[in-house]
């Protein structure tokens, strides 16, 4: 059986005519950090979505921990320990703090409500201090805090951001990269992270995968993809 946390082999996955993701197989170990970069309508969501249930693979396979998660129902996925996080701050403006935060699914076995949240106030005081406070009054980077920490709730095995750097100011990415570190080191996460701003996914990560098209066209360590070209080249289909 495969060590790998989450393992994607030959995934091709669309909507009605449209063909998003080709035949793509990547894998991201148990406790580590994967990225997945592209441009604009590369595919990365699809990804996710086929992962988390949102989107039926059309043929191909996605395991968790050796257990295929192919025709399940988010709420199924959810249940073995995948947490979405989607594109855009999905917070609910005119609740609280606290209430978005409650409104994350607990998992069996995986704590209850009051002590997640007790784990996760502790550790980002802003969240706290705002706790009574409707979500729609933070900043865009505490949105996106809290959109993140409202998934930690389930204490998942498997995290997929979509795009949490998103129109994020600057000063808020380190703490978003905090987050993620935090989730994987606390939770004991595997997390795969969507991300257009590659240099936030690669700081994170230890491997990253470039998908153009649908397929794949690179795959190497974010420190080799951090350097020179590697990136341009993988993007555009530019040889150095
Ligand atoms: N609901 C949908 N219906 C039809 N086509 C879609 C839908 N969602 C995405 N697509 C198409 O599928 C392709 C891949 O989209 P996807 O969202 O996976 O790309 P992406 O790499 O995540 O880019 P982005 O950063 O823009 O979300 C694109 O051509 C897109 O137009």
């Amino acid at each position: 059986m495969s060590t790998a946390e989450l393992e994607i082999s030959g995934l091709t996955a669309g909507y009605g005519g449209v063909v998003a993701v080709k035949d793509v197989s990547l894998s991201v170990p148990a406790g580590t950090t994967v990225a997945l970069l592209g441009a604009n309508g590369a595919g990365k969501s699809t990804i996710l979505r086929s992962v988390s249930g949102q989107v039926k693979p059309r043929s191909g396979d996605i395991r968790l921990n050796g257990e295929s998660l192919v025709g399940l129902r988010p709420d199924q996925t959810l249940a073995r320990g995948v947490a979405h996080v989607l594109e855009g701050r999905q917070v609910f403006a005119q609740m609280t703090v606290l209430e978005n935060l409650r409104l994350g699914s607990v998992r069996r076995g995986g704590g209850t409500h009051d002590e997640t949240i007790a784990l996760l106030l502790d550790h980002f005081p802003v969240l706290a201090e705002k706790a009574k406070q409707p979500a729609g009054q933070l900043s865009g980077g505490q949105q996106q805090m809290l959109a993140i920490s409202r998934a930690l709730m389930s204490r998942p095995r498997m995290l997929l951001l979509d795009e949490p750097s998103l129109g994020l100011a600057p000063v808020m990415l380190p703490t978003i990269v905090e987050l993620i570190r935090w989730a994987q080191t606390t939770f004991g996460a595997a997390v795969l992270i969507v991300e257009q701003y590659s240099a936030l996914a690669l700081q994170v990560s230890t491997w990253g995968y470039v998908l153009r098209n649908g397929h794949l066209v690179a795959s190497a360590s974010s420190a080799e993809l951090s350097e020179g070209d590697a990136i341009n080249t993988a993007y555009f289909g530019v040889d150095p």
